[in-house]
C-alpha cells in the first residue's frame, strides 16, 4: 500500500486539522437553541431547515452555508478514510459503491477505502482509482448476517481506528456496502462529529422514532430524550471523535450481551443512544441515506442512494431483482 500521508498539504490546513483535534467541548456547554434557518428549494418551494436547534449545520449539498463550506481553502489537504465492511454475498455490493465514489465522493482529496472483506481476493485486479486515492484491504474473519455483523462493526471499526487508521487520514466515515453515491458528496459533510438523518423518521414526531425501548439495554432511551433518529449507513468525523464513539457504542453492546440482552436496530441503536449523549456538529439531511419508497421524503438532490433498504421495500432495484 503507497501511503498518501502528508502529500501536497498547506501549513494552514496542517493548523486547521491540528486545532480540529482538540478535546471535545462538553456537552454541557453545547450553545443553547439558536433558531433554524430555511433553505427554500427553486423547484417545489419546500423549505428545508438548515440548522439544528443546537446550531450544528444540517446539511443539504446545495443550500448557501454548505456551498460556503465547500468554499473554505482550509480543508484543502484533509485525508479522508472510507470503511467498508464487506462479508459474505455483501461482497458483491463492492464494485458499485467504490466506482460510485470515485466519481462523487469528494472526487480530488485524499480519500483511502479501507476495506474490510473475508474475501480479500475479490478486488483483484483492483479498480482504476484517481490519483489521490488509494485502497487498503483488510482481511477479517467474520462470519455474514446483518444481524450479527450489527453487533460487530463498532469494534472491528474502533480497532481498526486505533492501530492504523488514526495515523493516516484526518476525517474517517463509515459506511454500508449496500449503498451507492448518485450525486456529489463534498467537504459539507466534514465535521468533528457527522451524522446521517434516517429519512423515514425525517420530520416525523419524537415519539415515531424507533428508539430501544427495552429499559436493560444499554441503548435505552427515555421517553422525552432525543432530537432526531440517526441512520447507521453513514456516520463519520474526526478520527479522534469516531473513535471515542466506536469504543463507546461497543462497550455497551458488550455489557447487553453480557446480559443475554440485544437492542431492536442493533448498532442503529448504540448510535443513537450515544449521539443523544454527545450530540453530532454535522447533520446530514436525507440527500445522504436516500431510497425509493413511499415513506422516505423527497430531497433536492439525491446524493447516497441506499440499494439495501431499496430493496428491502420493493423487494427489487429498479425492477432489476440481480441487484438485490
Ligand atoms: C436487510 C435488512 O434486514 N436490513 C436491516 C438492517 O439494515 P441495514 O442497512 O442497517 O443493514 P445491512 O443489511 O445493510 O447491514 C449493514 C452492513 O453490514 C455489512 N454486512 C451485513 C451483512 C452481511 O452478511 N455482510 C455484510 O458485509 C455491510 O456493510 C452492510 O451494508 O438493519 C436495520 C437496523 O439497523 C433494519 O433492521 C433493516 O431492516
Ligand atoms: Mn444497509
Amino acid at each position: 500500500m503507497t501511503h498518501l500521508v502528508g502529500r501536497g498539504r498547506s501549513v494552514i490546513a496542517e493548523n486547521f486539522l491540528r486545532e480540529k483535534r482538540m478535546p471535545a467541548v462538553p456537552a454541557n456547554s453545547m450553545p443553547m437553541f439558536s433558531g433554524v434557518e430555511q433553505m427554500r428549494s427553486g423547484m417545489d418551494s419546500k423549505v428545508f431547515p438548515v440548522m439544528t436547534p443546537w446550531g450544528a449545520p444540517l446539511v443539504w449539498g446545495d443550500s448557501k452555508s454548505s456551498v460556503c463550506h465547500i468554499d473554505k481553502f482550509s480543508h484543502q489537504g484533509a485525508r479522508i478514510g472510507l470503511v467498508i465492511l464487506a462479508i459474505g454475498n455483501y461482497n458483491h455490493y463492492l464494485q458499485r459503491l467504490m466506482s460510485s465514489a470515485e466519481l462523487y465522493f469528494l472526487p480530488k482529496f485524499y480519500v483511502t477505502y479501507y476495506v474490510l472483506t473475508d474475501r480479500p481476493g475479490d478486488l483483484n485486479p483492483p479498480l482504476n482509482l484517481g490519483q489521490t486515492r488509494e485502497l487498503c484491504i483488510i482481511p477479517v474473519a467474520e462470519m455474514p448476517g446483518w444481524d450479527r455483523l450489527g453487533l460487530r462493526r463498532m469494534a472491528l471499526l474502533a480497532t481498526l481506528i486505533k492501530k492504523q487508521i488514526n495515523l493516516e487520514v484526518d476525517y474517517i466515515f463509515c459506511i454500508d456496502v449496500d449503498q451507492e453515491f448518485t450525486n456529489p458528496v463534498g467537504t459539507e459533510i466534514l465535521g468533528k462529529m457527522t451524522a446521517t438523518l434516517h429519512p423515514l423518521y425525517y420530520g416525523k414526531p419524537r415519539h415515531v422514532y424507533p428508539y430501544e425501548s427495552n429499559s436493560d439495554s444499554q441503548a435505552y432511551v427515555a421517553m422525552g430524550e432525543g432530537d432526531y433518529y440517526y441512520s447507521s449507513e453513514f456516520y463519520g468525523g474526526l478520527c479522534s471523535k469516531v473513535l471515542a464513539m466506536a469504543q463507546a457504542c461497543s462497550l455497551l453492546i458488550l455489557k447487553d450481551q453480557d446480559k443475554g440482552v440485544r437492542a431492536q436496530e442493533l448498532e442503529e441503536s448504540y448510535l443513537n443512544r450515544y449521539l443523544i449523549n454527545h450530540r453530532p456538529s454535522c447533520v446530514l439531511s436525507p440527500e445522504y441515506n436516500w431510497w425509493e419508497s413511499p415513506g422516505v421524503p423527497e430531497v433536492p438532490t439525491q446524493r447516497l442512494r441506499s440499494i439495501g433498504r431499496q430493496c428491502l421495500s420493493t423487494g427489487n432495484y429498479k425492477g432489476d431483482a440481480s441487484v438485490c
